[in-house]
């Protein structure tokens, strides 16, 4: 298994492209299921969650060929042969229970594995199974599976979500666009990824109202026509390049960049003193390493509130503020696994309930740590970016999940990173 090694203390200077949206690829790879006819994104991420998704689509009897290095994914669904999502796959990944909508909504019937709780949180997918109920779907939960099937069709209806939900928003919207009538989606999520979704779906010939705000419409069509579209730019990967020129001063430009897919935590980033400008290519971000951080409070909350998939980095930052700092998960319930790791390199951090209190300003020492999901392993690196000495990080598979050319993009504006082998 390979291994990340960071030598901190270079300052961080030049700029670092922004691959397309791993959150917006999982969802937009499924959307393939609707429709007899191609779909072929371009600027998609090259990442393992993605190649899951193919084998997850190329199982249920999807081409899927990717082009360009990866970057261009054509995929066709003349025929679903399979109709179960089996656990080997599902398990490997949550965003699997996106195949259930599609499936349900082409065919009237799909078996998918549940995909079981992960490591930040329990995660249960009641919700996408209510509101594909309000369809007209009946879900039988054995053994594992969800035995979904809609006789005749699904049919339109109204359902309004008890919580936002990212992955039910989107499963309810994918299905509802081959249902007979009309279905009304409320207190939906208004993720950039819900929108670019239904802008793929609305190039295929589906009738969509509403996206980016809390109630979605959608008339329902017969079918589904092909299509090309570009994968919005990763707002979570973006938010973490701008944390590195913080970690150690200098000036980074993330390249496609824009301060709507990152708003509140660009608020959050003016808030503690660090300046953030947009260009015509994205957004610089710099910092003075003299001028000391402010401490903050942040609470993570679902679009346009500050993103769960950014508190770990935040918190890495948060070490480097003058004085104490608290950071609110209120989205998942075992997200503060960074933490301890975090601890071992010299942090004051102290976790109580869904609060973390963060003593910025102790000095930062390299150290052996272990990536335990896919942002605390990025936090450990940009932590390391700022510490003194060699952090290694372990288990970089949780990294390749989200983060594509890390190494590279890092190193060319002047980190001292490095991929080894464990072994060697
Ligand atoms: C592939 C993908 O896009 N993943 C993102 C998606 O995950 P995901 O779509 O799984 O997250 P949700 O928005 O569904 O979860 C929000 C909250 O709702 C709860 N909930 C969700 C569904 C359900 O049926 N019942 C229920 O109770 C969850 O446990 C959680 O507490 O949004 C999360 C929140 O922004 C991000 O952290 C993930 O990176
Ligand atoms: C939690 C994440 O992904 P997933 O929902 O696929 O686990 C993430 O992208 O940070």
């Amino acid at each position: 298994m390979d291994k990340i090694v960071v030598r901190g203390g270079n300052a961080l200077n030049g700029e670092i492209p922004i691959a397309g949206a791993k959150n917006a690829c999982l969802t937009l790879m499924p959307a393939a299921l609707l429709s007899a006819e191609p779909l072929t994104l371009t600027n998609a991420p090259r990442l393992s969650d993605i190649r899951t998704m193919t084998q997850l689509l190329q199982s249920l009897g999807c081409e899927v060929a990717a082009l360009q290095d990866g970057k261009v994914l054509a995929m066709g669904c003349e025929a679903i042969t399979n109709e179960v999502a089996h656990y080997d796959i599902v398990r490997k990944m949550r965003a699997s229970i996106l195949v259930l909508g599609p499936m349900l909504a082409r065919m009237g019937k799909a078996t998918v594995s549940l995909p079981g709780g992960c490591a930040i949180g329990a995660r249960p997918v009641d919700l996408h199974l209510k509101a594909l109920e309000a369809m007209g779907a009946k879900m039988d939960l054995r053994d594992g599976y969800v035995y979904a099937t809609a006789e005749g069709g699904l049919t339109g209806g109204e359902y309004e979500f008890p919580v936002v939900s990212v992955g039910a928003t989107e499963n309810a919207l994918m299905a509802a666009t081959l249902a007979k009538g009309t279905t009304v989606l409320k207190n939906v999520a208004r993720e950039p990824e819900i929108v670019d979704l239904a802008e793929c779906l609305i190039a295929m010939g589906a009738k969509i109202t509403g996206q980016g705000t809390s109630t979605i419409t959608i008339e329902g069509v017969e079918r589904l026509h092909g299509a090309t579209h570009r994968v919005v730019t990763d707002r979570i990967e973006l938010g973490t390049y701008m944390l590195a020129p913080v970690m150690t001063g200098g000036s980074v430009e993330c390249l496609g960049g824009t301060r709507d897919l990152v708003g509140a935590f660009v608020d959050k980033l003016e808030e503690c003193g660090v300046e953030v400008e947009e260009t015509a290519r994205g957004l610089r971000v710099t910092r003075d390493a003299d001028k000391p951080l402010k401490p903050l409070h942040v609470v993570t909350e679902p679009y346009p509130g500050f993103p769960t998939d950014l508190q770990a980095q935040m918190m890495a930052m948060l070490m480097l503020a003058d004085g104490e700092s608290e950071l609110e998960e209120t989205i998942f319930e075992n997200r503060f696994m960074h933490a301890p790791e975090l601890q071992r390199m010299g942090a004051d951090i102290r976790v109580r309930g869904g609060t973390a209190h963060v003593h910025g300003g102790k000095p930062l020492r390299g150290a052996q740590v272990m990536a335990t999901d896919l942002r605390a392993s990025v936090s450990l690196i940009l932590a390391g970016l700022a510490a003194e000495g060699e952090t290694s990080v372990s288990r970089v598979y949780h990294l390749d999940r989200g983060y594509e050319k890390l190494v590279e993009k890092l190193s060319a504006c002047g980190a001292d990173v490095e991929r080894v082998s464990e072994n060697g």
